[in-house]
């Protein structure tokens, strides 16, 4: 049986904090709904200090951004952003339209259409996130978006240079300079000056998670990607304490409500990682985030063996697994909930947040058991449609289609099928329902 060597002191006080956030985004949303853009600037200069006449970019002020960074910094970025498209690209062609004869002139297919319009949320409160840009903004335009709207907030009471480069160098349509609840709102419900759009991705702080989970159904979301959530699974031939503590803090340093779990069969490993990580956190420097997440929200829990750490990783469905074991392939052919796996030493979330290609807006709150990350998929509608071809199949899918809504008691449906096996050549086949058969054959008779 697992052993918890630590556990967060507020892993527990979740669900208050979440009731309190639900009451504030509902409240936001409903005055953005109401009042359109005077709710959002009155919204934006509350929490960002940040009401200008106009949240939309100017070409010159795009331009005044990218000014402001470095031959090295706009090399740095374009080279992410290729890793990024280039597998982006790589996942659209593995989606193919199709279109086959499943009966004798019977025709059916599916096309991936792309939605008219999305809402790109770059994250920016703590730190200016311009990777969420690549991620959101490129997979889009990957996936043939015609409008690409993006919404990041100021920093330090300005556009971020770095995010704005990123998000002009991805193919932004629209650049607005506008955080949280007021930009997910005001993309997404539209206002006299931001047009709606049709969905909403990204990732976020827990108040921009919650206002695309109030406002799905309105617009479609990509997922729930709140708070980063880490997960390393460790055991001594693939790792040490000093590593497993690293990625630990690392991700840590998201925020305070970033949950960061180790996972081992070695009991030394964990006790090693949990000193590590106390003498790191006198020198990492944004260690105000990463050691309050690490006492209120880390846990260090020793397994028996790789099956039990499956069940556990399983049961917690964190958004990034780290797997750093003797045989990491046995956690990439056995577990099922993960939001996305880095496997072996050599890598690391990092790599993944920033630059190696994959996506790094990922499931979290256990989202991961019913979806992975965001990716060119998420912008598709998988659409159908069908033909039929010839008298005789329209005949013969009409005479089962008419018996089946006869089961039914679908008056209506049944005679959609009867007037098309009279005309189209099959014998005719009377009503079979509990409705009046009789007055409906008579009116096409
Ligand atoms: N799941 C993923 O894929 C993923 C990826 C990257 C980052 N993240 C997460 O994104 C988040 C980024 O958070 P952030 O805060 O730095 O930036 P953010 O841009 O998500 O949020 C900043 C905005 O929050 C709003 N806000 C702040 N306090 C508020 C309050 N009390 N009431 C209402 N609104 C308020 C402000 O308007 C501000 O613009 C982190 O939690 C990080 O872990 C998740
Ligand atoms: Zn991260």
């Amino acid at each position: 049986m697992a052993r918890w060597l630590k556990r967060g002191d507020k892993t527990n006080e979740k669900p208050t904090v979440l009731t309190q956030v639900r009451e504030t985004v509902e409240r936001a949303l409903a005055d953005i709904a109401a009042r359109g853009d005077d709710a959002v600037r009155e919204m934006s200069g509350k929490f960002d200090g940040w009401a200008p006449e106009s949240f939309l970019l100017s070409d010159r002020e795009k331009q005044d951004c990218l000014d402001q960074l470095s031959a090295q910094d706009l090399k740095d970025i374009e080279f992410a952003q290729t890793q990024v498209r280039n597998f982006a690209r790589i996942q659209r062609d593995s989606m193919k339209d199709v279109e086959v004869e499943t009966l004798p002139g019977v025709v059916l297919g599916h096309r991936n259409v792309p939605v008219n319009a999305a809402g790109c949320y770059v994250p920016g409160g703590k730190y200016p996130l311009l990777a969420s840009a690549h991620m959101s903004v490129i997979t889009a335009k990957v996936a043939g978006v015609p409008r690409v709207v993006t919404c990041a907030p100021p920093f330090q009471g300005k556009p971020a240079p770095a995010i704005v480069a990123a998000q002009v160098l991805a193919g932004a349509d629209e650049i607005y300079v506008l955080g949280g609840i007021q930009a997910v709102g005001a993309m997404a419900l539209g206002t006299a000056s931001i047009a709606p759009v049709d969905m909403l991705v990204g990732p976020g702080n827990a108040f921009v998670a919650e206002a695309k989970r109030q406002l799905y159904g309105k617009v479609g979301i990509d997922l729930f990607a709140g708070p980063t959530e880490t997960l390393v699974i460790a055991d001594e031939i693939g790792c040490d304490g000093e590593l497993a503590a690293t990625d630990l803090l690392g991700q840590a340093e998201h925020g305070p409500d970033s949950p960061a779990i180790l996972l081992t069969t070695s009991e030394a490993l964990a006790r090693d990682t949990m000193r590590q990580i106390e003498r790191l956190l006198t020198i990492l420097p944004t260690a105000a985030h990463a050691g309050r997440a690490w006492a209120d929200y880390g846990e260090v829990i020793v397994a028996q063996d790789d099956a039990e750490m499956v069940r556990i990783a399983d049961e917690i469905a964190s958004e990034h697994v780290q797997v750093m074991t003797a045989d990491p392939d046995y956690f990439l052919n056995n577990m099922t909930n993960y939001g996305a796996l880095f496997l072996g030493a050599r890598t690391n979330v990092s790599y993944g947040d920033k630059v190696i290609g994959t996506n790094h807006t990922l499931p979290t709150g256990k989202a991961a058991r019913y979806t992975g990350g965001l990716w060119v998929g998420k912008f598709l509608k998988t659409c159908t449609y069908q033909k039929v071809m010839t008298d005789a199949a329209s005949a013969l899918v009409g005479e089962y289609c008419s018996r089946l809504c006869g089961l039914e008691g679908f008056a209506g449906h049944g005679e959609q099928a009867n007037i098309r096996v009279r005309r189209y050549g099959g014998v005719d086949v009377p009503y079979a329902g509990t409705a009046a058969p009789s007055a409906l054959t008579a009116v096409d008779a």
